[in-house]
């Protein structure tokens, strides 16, 4: 590539693998890479030009995602894109660390739709869904409550004389508030509401409501709707609020796959699947691991490393060069383990979609008896994941120094939609305490001698005193301290005595300690799996660094038993600190291999040519506020100040 900074260049022509074999790993295979990449050419033709986000106004960006969206929808039938990895591709390229207004509709919407509705509801709304004749979201959280469903307060009465149901909003509280899309673009939404038939509560079931008129989008009669205003982020996402003044649905929208309500009000329940209104939250918990590594992780390591290898600052030795700050020890130390989260994270959330999909099949065959570890994994996880994406991203924009804190760095339009994981699909506290009520109840199973699979087997294994980890750092000793620490604090976690609350601190920590172990057992699998000699030494070392990083930051944990002695310890930090240099040949090599366009990240610090003062002074000159040279706000506010005489003048 012409005109590459030559810092950049240099680094790339010092790398130890080849960096297309490693693409090709993180893809799945050249095959994908391949199909990614034509589709990605695809998307750029359409998408690369455009007014910079980082000059708008929300209602601007609302819109202009609104006119993206309808091009996004043509380009995918143009192109004929339909597979789902296809569509998001071109997807990421036109939105980028951005979301549709119509997000909902094919994250949530359609999924429930087809999960929880009869054959003939699939029929019937599935074709006006897919051809976005409807345009739906999901509506479960309402101001008062958003964790705790059981506490929902809208409600759906059934009325046998007219064979409807009467969508009310009693409280103020129960307005439904925050769902994507909601506020001015969905005219449809599925909403899940306390069921009452015959004078009895049933529960919280799922309701496909129209909201807007097909002809004129104006709220239907009983309906008052909105956004709900300017948030963290997610300017382009009109989350809104909806409230229901005894609106009527007919009896046949109550989306009836799993439990039905008769013409005369009598209630079925039709399934022993636990939780049934439940699973598309489980779907999205466990899509989104994956996308926490390929839109919040990857993006910003590759972001402060590329910027890190080309900036120059400060004086090492006299009169020599600044150094490259990704030479200082301490970057690294920022850096390079984000990094190797980066691709664990990454190589976590390929797996947790390969398990969705299996016990997905499952249940469709009604088989539901991984469903209980499916959700306790994928909501473990997407706490972890999240929360660890959302530390790394702002970590590495302290790296940046000042530059990092302009949007031109790219970091808080990547900040601001990431770290939303943390609350949306299950707050994360919420979500760990619910892998941990998992953990104790298979802990006291193992305890009582039931054998154990999957994720948790390792409770009814017999796990070692003392570690196994010496100057090697083999990957199946780091392993092996991981799934100590985990079955240690699932063994001290599960007091039967303690009351919930009180333990429920260790609990949060008993759940992170078994997703760390399943984490670190997944990223040493893959890399026993990588034919490439170079290639595997490379991603092998990554998976050092994330492990012994975590071990040095949670010491105590790995101490305190005396599992990992004094000595060892030592060796642990001397490790991390050497794989820091050894990983330095390679770090522009090892985020290249993400293969982003720069229409992606979206920065003009993480450039793949690597030219950002040239770059960043012609963005700055862009901003609207220079142009004119003097403001009119000069007239009005600032002359009366410098120049007193002159504005009496
Ligand atoms: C990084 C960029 C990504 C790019 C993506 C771009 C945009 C984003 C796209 C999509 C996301 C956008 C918006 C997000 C949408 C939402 O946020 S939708 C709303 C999400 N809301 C929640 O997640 C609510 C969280 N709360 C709960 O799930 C429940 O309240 C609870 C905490 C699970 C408790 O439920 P409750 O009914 O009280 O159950 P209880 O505690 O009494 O019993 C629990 C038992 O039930 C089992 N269980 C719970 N949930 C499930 C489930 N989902 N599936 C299966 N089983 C479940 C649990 O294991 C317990 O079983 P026991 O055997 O009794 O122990
Ligand atoms: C960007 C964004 C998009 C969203 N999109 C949608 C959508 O499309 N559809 C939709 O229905 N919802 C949506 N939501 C709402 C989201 O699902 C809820 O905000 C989320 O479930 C958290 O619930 P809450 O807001 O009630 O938080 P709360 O539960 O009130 O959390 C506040 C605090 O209370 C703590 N807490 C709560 N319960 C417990 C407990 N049992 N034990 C310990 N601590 C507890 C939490 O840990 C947290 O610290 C969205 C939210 C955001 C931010």
């Amino acid at each position: 590539m012409a005109n590459v900074n030559p810092d950049l260049r240099k680094e790339r022509e010092n790398g130890t693998f080849s960096v297309e074999k490693l693409t090709n790993l993180l893809d799945g295979g050249k095959h994908v890479t391949d199909r990614r990449r034509h589709v990605e050419r695809l998307a750029l033709n359409e998408f690369s030009k455009g007014e910079d986000y980082n000059f708008m106004s929300r209602k601007e960006r609302y819109i202009s995602a609104l006119h993206k969206t309808e091009r996004a929808l043509r380009c995918c039938k143009e192109y004929g894109l339909t597979k789902p990895d296809e569509v998001y591709w071109l997807w990421q390229l036109a939105f980028p660390h951005e979301a549709s207004p119509i997000q909902l509709h094919g994250d949530m919407f359609l999924p429930t739709l087809t999960r929880q509705g009869t054959e003939e509801q699939v029929n019937k709304y599935l074709p006006l869904a897919e051809k976005y004749q409807i345009i739906g979201t999901y509506a479960q959280t309402e101001m008062g409550h958003g964790t705790f469903i059981r506490g929902l307060e809208t409600t759906a009465t059934y009325d046998p004389q007219t064979e409807e149901f009467i969508l009310h909003s009693p409280t103020l509280t129960s307005l439904k508030w925050w769902p994507g899309g909601l506020g001015k673009t969905s005219n449809y939404a599925i909403v899940m509401a306390l069921l009452y038939t015959n004078g009895k509560n049933y529960g919280m079931h799922p309701f496909m409501v129209q909201l807007r008129s097909h002809e004129t989008h104006e709220p239907l009669p009983g309906i008052t709707i909105g956004d709900i205003g300017p948030k963290f982020g997610f300017d382009t996402i009109d989350n809104g609020f909806v409230q229901f003044d005894h609106f009527r649905i007919p009896r046949e929208d109550m989306l009836m796959k799993y439990s039905q309500v008769l013409k005369d009000g009598t209630y079925v329940k039709s399934t022993k699947l636990k939780k049934s209104s439940y699973g598309v939250m489980v779907l999205v918990r466990s899509m989104l691991i994956y996308y926490l590594a390929i839109q919040g992780l990857a993006p910003a390591c590759t972001i402060a490393i590329r910027y890190s290898a080309v900036r120059r600052q400060s004086e090492q030795t006299k009169s020599q060069l600044e150094p490259q700050i990704l030479d200082y020890q301490t970057q690294q130390y920022k850096l390079f383990p984000i990094l190797a989260s980066a691709y664990a994270v990454l190589f976590t959330g390929v797996k947790m979609k390969e398990i969705y999909y299996e016990v997905d099949n499952e249940i469709q065959q009604g088989h539901t008896e991984r469903l209980p570890e499916l959700h306790a994994l994928s909501s473990g996880l997407k706490a972890l994941t999240s929360s660890m994406a959302s530390w790394c991203i702002e970590r590495c924009r302290l790296a940046c120094g000042g530059h990092g804190y302009s949007a031109a760095s790219g970091f808080p339009k990547i900040y601001v939609a990431v770290t939303a994981a943390c609350t949306y699909e299950g707050e994360n506290t919420v979500m760990l305490l619910q892998c941990a009520r998992y953990l104790i109840k298979t802990y006291q199973g193992a305890s009582n001698g039931k054998k154990l699979s999957g994720s948790v087997s390792y409770l009814s294994d017999k796990v070692n005193s003392r570690s196994t980890i010496t100057s090697e750092f083999s990957l199946k000793s780091l392993v092996d301290a991981f799934k100590h620490r985990a079955f240690r604090f699932q063994a001290c976690g599960s007091d039967p005595e303690d009351s919930w609350n009180r333990n429920s601190v260790v609990l949060t920590k008993a759940a992170e300690a078994h997703c760390y172990y399943y984490m670190v057992s997944v990223f040493e699998s893959v890399v026993e799996a990588v034919e490439d000699d170079a290639v595997k030494r490379v991603v092998g070392q990554l998976c050092q660094l994330f492990a012994l990083f975590a071990i040095h930051e949670n010491a105590g944990d790995f101490v305190q038993d005396g599992f990992i002695s004094n000595d060892q310890m030592e060796l642990v930090k001397w490790k991390e600190l050497s794989l820091l240099s050894d990983i330095r040949r390679n770090a522009v090599l090892l985020v290249d291999a993400f293969d982003f366009h720069d229409e992606f990240i979206g920065s003009i610090l993480g450039r793949f040519d690597g030219n950002v003062y040239a770059n960043l002074f012609e963005w700055a000159k862009s901003s609207p506020l220079n142009k004119p040279e003097v403001q009119e706000s000069y007239i009005k506010y600032l002359q009366p100040l410098l120049n007193p005489n002159k504005s009496k003048l």
